[in-house]
């Protein structure tokens, strides 16, 4: 047994240690924001052992039930919903929960409240759970003044008043996202020591990219800018190489090797899905707050994702996010099709 070796893994950087140096910075911090982390950690650690085992304890397939998106459940999707249900009102730390599972939003009970809003979509990508491809959980941090009077409308913030946002990739490796408003970290979990360790510090994503990411399924109900710049991907100017399609259509995946490899993520809207179909408060906004505290944009068509103020927790929006100069182009194309009168 290598002793020092051992003993040299203790001062490794694990999540926990990482956001209590966070909390530090803050002199008024109580610790309430590590407590909650945690929570939301545990319930990622228990969900990735679920996934891993999946096919053995029979919990792949159909829970049954309809959510209140009209997606046929999955029993992840289920469990996983439950799980972070328990651990997050266990924190004691949160007074508002909203998930893409249940359709109205869950006030916690005043004796276990605290001052954390959590917004997040328990298990992404279900349409890869059967197959055994990547999948997430997604989740965004609100916080609210007044937890006694909490309510539904507490949750309909812009995505520019997250104070932190962040996803779990349950793939090849567990991997950990997370931004506490001061850039990107990314946590690999460590199957032996059951901790989240830093692999990726601050992660920036190229400002360019050669990856382009959609569901060209829906190509002939795009609208012109996205037809047109996703033309331009494979069929460049002279002198630019044409870029690669990727699209695992699991968000989460999706967005962890954009951020990762540059490119651009999206889900336009098209003729069928007017708002397009990811949802605003528990994917656009915690992945459009990532992808800008990494140096890129997120952009819905219209506008910068997280200026967006949703009216309905379980709201719909187009959108593109990635690579600075990616989202640009995008820009320009939909600014140009305004002039044209579009
Ligand atoms: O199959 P489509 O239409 O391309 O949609 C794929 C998108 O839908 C989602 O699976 C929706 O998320 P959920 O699985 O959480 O419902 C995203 O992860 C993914 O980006
Ligand atoms: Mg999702
Ligand atoms: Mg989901």
């Amino acid at each position: 047994m290598d002793h020092q070796a051992d003993a040299n893994r203790t001062d490794l950087m694990t999540i926990t240690r990482f956001v209590l140096n966070e909390q530090s910075k803050y002199a008024e911090s109580r610790g309430d924001f590590t407590i909650l982390i945690n929570h939301i950690v545990l319930g990622c650690k228990f969900v990735c052992s679920s996934v891993n085992k999946a096919g053995l304890a029979k919990i792949l397939g159909l829970a049954g039930d309809t959510n209140v998106q009209g997606e046929e459940q999955k029993k992840l999707d289920v469990i996983s919903n439950e799980v972070f249900v328990k651990a997050l009102i266990s924190s004691g730390r949160t007074c508002l929960l909203v998930s893409e599972e249940v359709e109205d939003a869950i006030i916690v009970p005043p004796a276990q409240r605290g001052k954390y809003i959590v917004v997040f979509d328990p298990l992404d990508g279900s349409s890869n759970i059967d197959c055994g491809v990547s999948i997430g959980t997604i989740f965004g941090i609100y916080t609210v003044k007044d937890t006694a009077e909490v309510s539904v409308e507490d949750a309909l913030q812009p995505g520019s008043s997250l104070v932190a946002a962040g996803y779990c990739m349950y793939g090849s490796s567990c991997t950990f996202v997370l931004s506490t408003g001061n850039g990107v970290n990314g946590f690999t979990l460590d199957p032996s020591l059951g901790e989240f360790i830093l692999t990726h510090p601050n992660i920036k994503i190229p400002k360019k990219g050669k990856i382009y990411s959609v569901n060209e399924g829906n190509a002939k109900n795009w609208d012109e800018p996205t037809a047109k710049y996703v033309e331009n991907c494979k069929f460049p100017q002279e002198g630019s190489a044409p870029k690669s399609l990727r699209y695992i259509g699991s968000m989460v995946a999706d967005v962890h090797r954009t951020l990762l490899y540059g490119g651009i993520f999206m889900y336009p809207a098209d003729k069928k899905s007017p708002n397009g179909k990811l949802r605003v408060l528990y994917e656009v906004f915690p992945m459009s707050y990532l992808m800008e505290q990494a140096g890129g944009q997120a952009f819905t068509g219209k506008q910068r994702a997280l200026d967006l103020v949703p009216k309905k927790i379980h709201d719909r929006s187009p959108i593109f996010l990635g690579s600075y100069d990616e989202i640009e182009h995008i820009k320009e194309l939909y600014a140009e099709s305004k002039e044209n009168g579009a």
